[in-house]
């Protein structure tokens, strides 16, 4: 039997990094960055205003009232800013440059907001609301390291240093592909004995979560030929294939029936549950990972072996889930010698364990922001344990 680690090893030995694309900023949103990216103009860029009010000479300030003649309005865009003659104030906009000699701006609410001779009230110690130019990030320096995910900061970051492409890694083209003689498209109708497919829609989200392009195969029968067929007919297009179900010890294991002897795929078996019957290797040097048709199982498996592995090859420099200690509310078991990836909701450093073991809970999976790690030597657990949670919701990445 694989450990969890030695599988993840051999998946992610599968994937190699990916080839670097230039996108516009604009396309650049959920991707991760290649290469370093570095500031071409310093943030600030200069001296400038954190308030409306008045920029002014502390040292001239000492007493107060202050009444000082107001030698010019600086909103913000001006670029002709004359430095400030002793003895003076500037009228200033937030974002508007300060001009040379200043070193205070003395907001309007501290003023009688007067155009012409301003009487200042009351001053802020030096160097108040003045927002000095590097002070974020220097001319030069690196914005965005690599292995960067490009969310909304980061992409405003980008555009605030003035980039308008950035070098990313191309999405993995991952083919899913489901298998099974029970499987019927939703909105069919179902006879006895049939249930909707469902591993593909759920594989699809999770590849496109995870950073990669995926196709959704339509399924195919617990039949080597139809299988083999579609393999045939698409696999070049792919940078990875998932299949679904087919992998463990029955009469019709369309998966490893097909795969075997066919390229370099092993059918093995993994300490963990869900997602004990794994299998991964190349078919005409196509990377194929066989995930079981449990919909849990399935899930669990793209989570722990996949994503990761996905992730790796798009160049992420965390390519892991995040992951927590966290408090049992109640007692749990567990089997030996395997590691158990239980579904739980976590929050506030307390973890609730969501239904039971069973790999087929899709309705519980579904209400799951967490798996529950439980190592291979644990078999009970009581409450207020602490245990280690992998948050598995977008939101908490
Ligand atoms: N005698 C043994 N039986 C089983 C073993 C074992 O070691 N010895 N392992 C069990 C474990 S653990 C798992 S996991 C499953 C894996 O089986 P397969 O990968 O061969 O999957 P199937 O048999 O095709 O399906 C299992 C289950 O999942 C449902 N399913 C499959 N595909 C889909 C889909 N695309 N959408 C929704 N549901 C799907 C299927 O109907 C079955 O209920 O084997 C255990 N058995
Ligand atoms: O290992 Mo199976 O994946 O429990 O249901």
């Amino acid at each position: 039997m694989r450990t969890v680690e030695e599988h993840q090893a051999v998946v992610a030995a599968l994937l190699e990094q990916l080839p670097e694309e230039q996108v516009e900023l604009t396309a650049a949103h959920g991707r991760v960055l290649a290469r370093d990216v570095r500031a071409a103009v310093a943030l600030p860029g200069f001296d400038n205003s954190a308030m409306d009010g008045y920029a002014a000479r502390w040292d001239e300030l000492a007493e107060l009232p202050a009444r000082l003649p107001v030698a010019d309005d600086i909103p913000a865009g001006r670029t002709d800013v004359r430095p400030l003659e002793p003895g003076t104030v500037q009228r200033i906009m937030t974002g508007a440059p300060l001009p040379a000699g200043a070193d205070v701006v003395v907001p309007v609410e501290l003023t009688d907001r007067a155009t012409d001779v301003v009487t200042i009230h009351e001053t802020p110690d030096k160097g108040t609301h003045v927002r000095t130019a590097g002070e974020d990030i220097a001319e030069g320096s690196v914005a965005l390291a690599a292995g960067t995910p490009l969310g909304a900061s980061q992409l405003g970051l980008a555009a605030a240093v003035g980039v308008t492409t950035l070098p990313v890694r191309r999405r993995p083209r991952v083919l899913v592909l489901s298998t099974g003689s029970e499987l019927v498209e939703p909105g069919q109708p179902l006879r006895p004995g049939q249930i909707y497919e469902s591993n593909s829609m759920l594989l699809v989200a999770a590849v496109e979560d995870a950073g990669g392009e995926a196709r959704r195969l339509h399924f195919v029968p617990d039949d080597v030929e139809a299988f083999l067929t579609t393999l045939r007919a698409e696999l070049d297009s792919a940078d990875l294939l998932l299949t679904s179900g087919g992998v463990s010890a029955g009469a019709y294991e369309v998966v490893k029936d097909a795969l075997s002897g066919l390229g370099t795929v092993e059918f093995v078996k993994v300490g963990m549950q869900p997602g004990g019957p794994q299998g991964a290797g190349t078919v005409d040097g196509v990377p194929i990972v066989t995930l079981p048709g449990n919909p849990v199982s399935s899930f669990v498996s793209f989570e722990v072996f996949v994503r990761p592995a996905l992730r790796r090859a798009l160049g992420h420099a965390n390519p892991d889930r995040l992951r927590a200690p966290a408090r049992l509310t109640a007692s749990l078991t567990s089997p030996a010698g395997k590691r158990q990836f239980l579904r739980g909701r976590y929050d506030g450093g307390l973890v609730s364990q969501v239904g039971g073991p069973g790999s087929h809970l899709v309705a519980h999976l579904a209400r799951a922001n967490c798996l529950v790690v439980v190592p291979e030597d644990v078999t009970e657990l009581p409450e207020g344990a602490e245990v280690d949670v992998v948050l598995i919701e977008g939101a908490l990445q």
